[in-house]
């Protein structure tokens, strides 16, 4: 194995949003970024957890505006770069010009892992801004790892510089994450990356996987702070990549301190696997399901892991939210019907 330096790309402030249905405060956000900084992380996002235009009744409004998430990670990251996410349809090139003036230096445009098409204008957008342009691809475990490449071929023929696999239901084995980043090794000239869901007790593991077979960029938030289980925990990557001697940026004992003193107490729902997180990780669903599947199971009197389970049979990918009511209507219905 090589020993090239891992590049963090901390997600604290923008997946950590979907666990607290996007209500971080500025003075957190400032209070946040300043120790994620401080830790030695290389790039902190910060938006929405939909990313940019994500403030809506479909995804839940955000406590903050937009400019006030995205300055207040700028003015507070000395070292860090700041990144944005975008989901072309979410947010627009509008959104995107506005993140630039406003000072964030990355962009990480995102895609269902079969719509790569999508992306082209705004990766273009963002490389004539001068951003540093990532592709995203979401849900991969939702095609074969060959689809996926040439999904990640089209974004770098638009001008990605750098490629991420995306576990977003936390269902990828460590298996699955190395046949799909081994391939992009093989066939990309882009920089690789993965990002990572804890649904299944995976995180780390499949982070030090994919790094083993070439991805260099890796997400990671403090405590795990994102949607379902969370995301793979800094602390806990960067114990294992120090046993490992692998080279990276963040200082253990700062980012611990950050997690169990900052972040926990912020959390209103624990981030933990549990039966509803883990059966996300089960049956592929997006990890951010899991509060609109947990409130919906409570008002409509369901077990909300038999929502998640028909959601995963309907084969819905983010942005259809608002499937899950009507899913819980439906199985209220069967109930009555069959009690
Ligand atoms: C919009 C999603 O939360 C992006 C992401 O982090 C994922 O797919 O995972
Ligand atoms: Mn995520």
């Amino acid at each position: 194995m090589s020993n090239e330096y891992v590049t963090i790309n901390d997600v604290t402030l923008r997946d950590g949003m979907h666990a607290i249905r996007h209500q971080y405060t500025k003075e957190q956000i400032a209070e946040v970024t300043r120790l994620i900084d401080a830790s030695g992380a290389d790039i902190i996002e910060a938006t929405h957890g939909d990313g940019l235009g994500g403030s809506s009744i479909q995804f839940g409004f955000s406590k903050e505006t937009e400019k006030d998430i995205i300055t207040t990670a700028v003015d507070n990251a000395k070292n860090a770069k700041v990144s944005v996410l975008l989901l072309p349809g979410i947010g627009t090139i509008d959104h995107l010009k506005r993140a630039n003036e406003w000072g964030a230096q990355v962009v990480r445009v995102a895609t269902h892992c079969t719509e790569a098409d999508v992306s082209e204008q705004h990766i273009k957008t963002a490389n004539e801004l001068g951003m540093e342009t990532v592709g995203f691809l979401m849900m991969a475990h939702r095609t074969s790892p060959e689809n996926l490449l040439n999904e990640a071929k089209k974004m770098a023929s638009y001008g990605a510089t750098t490629i991420y696999v995306v576990d977003s239901a936390g269902a990828l084995t460590m298996d699955d994450t190395r046949r799909r980043i081994s391939l992009f090794k093989e066939n990309l000239d882009t920089e690789i990356g993965f990002h990572g869901h804890n649904n299944l007790s995976l995180g780390v593991a499949n982070s030090i996987a994919a790094y083993e077979e070439g991805a260099t960029r890796i997400d990671a938030s403090l405590a795990g702070m994102g949607a379902g289980a969370g995301n793979t925990a800094t602390e806990q990557l960067v114990a294992v990549l120090n046993k490992l001697e692998i080279a990276n940026g963040v200082d253990l004992y700062k980012s611990m301190d950050a997690a169990e003193n900052v972040i926990k107490p912020i959390m209103e729902r624990p981030v933990q696997i549990d039966s509803l997180s883990l059966t996300l990780g089960y049956t592929g669903v997006y990890s951010s399901f899991l509060l609109f599947a947990e409130r919906a199971g409570k008002e409509y009197g369901v077990d909300p892991r038999d929502i998640l389970v028909e959601i995963a049979n309907m084969g819905a990918v983010g942005g259809q939210e608002d499937w899950i009511i009507g899913v819980a209507q439906d199985l209220a219905k069967k109930q009555k019907v069959y009690a």
